[in-house]
């Protein structure tokens, strides 16, 4: 099997491929000299090693995006070169773009997903004698926005990078056709996986509430959050899956902070940080990610049989939203976020999702208006709301 493919006359020598901006450093891929040979995800560290094992040129590094759905093709490349940034840069330059002529399509539309929703909590009532009942399942929907003029990923990235509370990323898809590569970028405050050295973190996310600006109004949001029954037992699912995952790799893992608040500027979530220590130092962070991804933050519970409960009730193609965005060197370090709170950007097209988990107890609007609020970050980098309106403070 061939590792990869050398990248060659595609006039992307300087041009910016990958881009994840966290709170402490930002990791720039410049140029596409290479892709890795595509693969579902349970070849992933194989064919990262493979690659490194073949090649002797270049960055020891790759970098790119995994899809949601394990069995499909993961994106990942190497750049020509690297560089590193710092955040402050990304914030201080944020101007907006003009998106005063965008038009939004839900898909669904918000009516249909509540209708999914109510769908979901039948079959995961209908389920509860089963052996291996269904007791989480993530169902999102999305925007589809088509603007006057081609979306300006730079400009969104510095946008996106106000918050200093998510780590901002951008990727190169893979091209389609005869179309230039699409983007997907975004804001996550999610972590999958980092490996560094023998040390292993997690930081998954899973119950939500909306911010607000009122100070009283967002605290007792946060408060009303972190005393649902509900967010918590939806919560601790993801964090047994994520201990569950990892605990065969690792000869020590803890929750140092137990479950805690984590805002970023428009969302309260429930988060927990995970750290463990590999038993074994060889294991790379491409099998780790294997392991989790994709996790009951996104998917739900079990995993196959969530899957297949999103591929009969979103209705549309997730493609690489709610997948995971990062890198991996050859030591077999690297960090995934996972894709969320995400757009696909072509030309003058983009989509974004927001998706919101859900399980017995959950209230169908009360879930339309979770994935409302996530949609907040993009659109208000964008400029507008989910009509597609001019938001006020940037209106002419
Ligand atoms: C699926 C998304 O977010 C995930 C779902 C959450 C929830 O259901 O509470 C919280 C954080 C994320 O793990 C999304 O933003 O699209």
């Amino acid at each position: 099997m061939s590792s990869g493919n050398e990248v060659a006359g595609t006039g992307r020598q300087a041009e910016e491929v990958f881009r994840l901006c966290g709170s402490e450093k930002t990791l720039i891929g410049q140029g596409l000299r290479a892709e890795v040979a595509r693969g579902a995800i349970d070849s992933l560290a194989e064919r990262v090693r493979g690659f490194f094992s073949d090649r002797q040129g270049g960055p020891r590094l790759v970098m790119g995006s995994l899809p949601f759905d394990r069995s499909r093709a993961d994106y990942l490349f190497q750049p020509e070169a690297v560089a590193m940034g710092s955040r402050s840069e990304a914030g201080k330059a944020a101007t907006l773009p003009d998106a005063v002529h965008c038009t939004i399509r839900p898909v669904p539309a918000p009516s249909a997903y509540r209708d999914a929703v109510a769908a979901c909590l039948e079959m995961i009532a209908a389920s509860a004698g089963d052996a291996e009942p269904l007791t989480k399942v993530v169902l999102s929907r999305s925007l589809e926005l088509a603007s006057s003029h081609a979306f300006d990923a730079g400009n969104l990235i510095r946008a996106l990078g106000r918050d200093p509370s998510v780590t901002v990323f951008s990727t190169l898809l893979p091209a389609e056709a005869d179309a230039p590569h699409p983007l997907l970028v975004g804001a996550t405050p999610e972590l999958l996986v980092s490996r560094k050295g023998a040390e292993v973190v997690s930081y998954p996310l899973a119950g939500s509430a909306r911010r607000y600006g009122d100070p009283g109004a967002d605290r007792r949001s946060a408060a009303v959050l972190e005393g649902s029954e509900k967010d918590r037992r939806e919560h601790q699912a993801v964090v047994d899956a994520v201990f569950d995952a990892l605990s065969p790799y690792c000869s020590e893992l803890t929750a140092p902070d137990g479950t805690t608040l984590r805002p970023t500027a428009s969302m309260w979530h429930l988060g927990t940080r995970i750290v463990g220590r590999l038993k074994d130092t060889e294991t790379p962070v491409a099998e780790l990610a294997g392991a989790l991804h994709p996790t009951p933050a996104v998917c739900g519970l079990p995993r196959e049989r969530a899957a297949g409960v999103i591929g009969q009730l979103e209705g549309y193609d997730r493609g690489f939203y709610a997948g995971a965005v990062g890198w991996a060197d050859e030591k077999g370090d690297g960090e995934w976020y996972v894709s969320i709170r995400s757009a696909r950007l072509a030309g003058r097209h983009a989509t974004l999702y927001a998706g919101a988990g859900i399980v017995a107890g959950s209230d169908p609007a009360g879930e339309t208006d979770e994935t409302s609020a996530k949609f907040v970050a993009l659109l208000s980098a964008l400029g507008i709301d989910e009509h597609g309106r001019p938001l006020r403070e940037h209106a002419a």
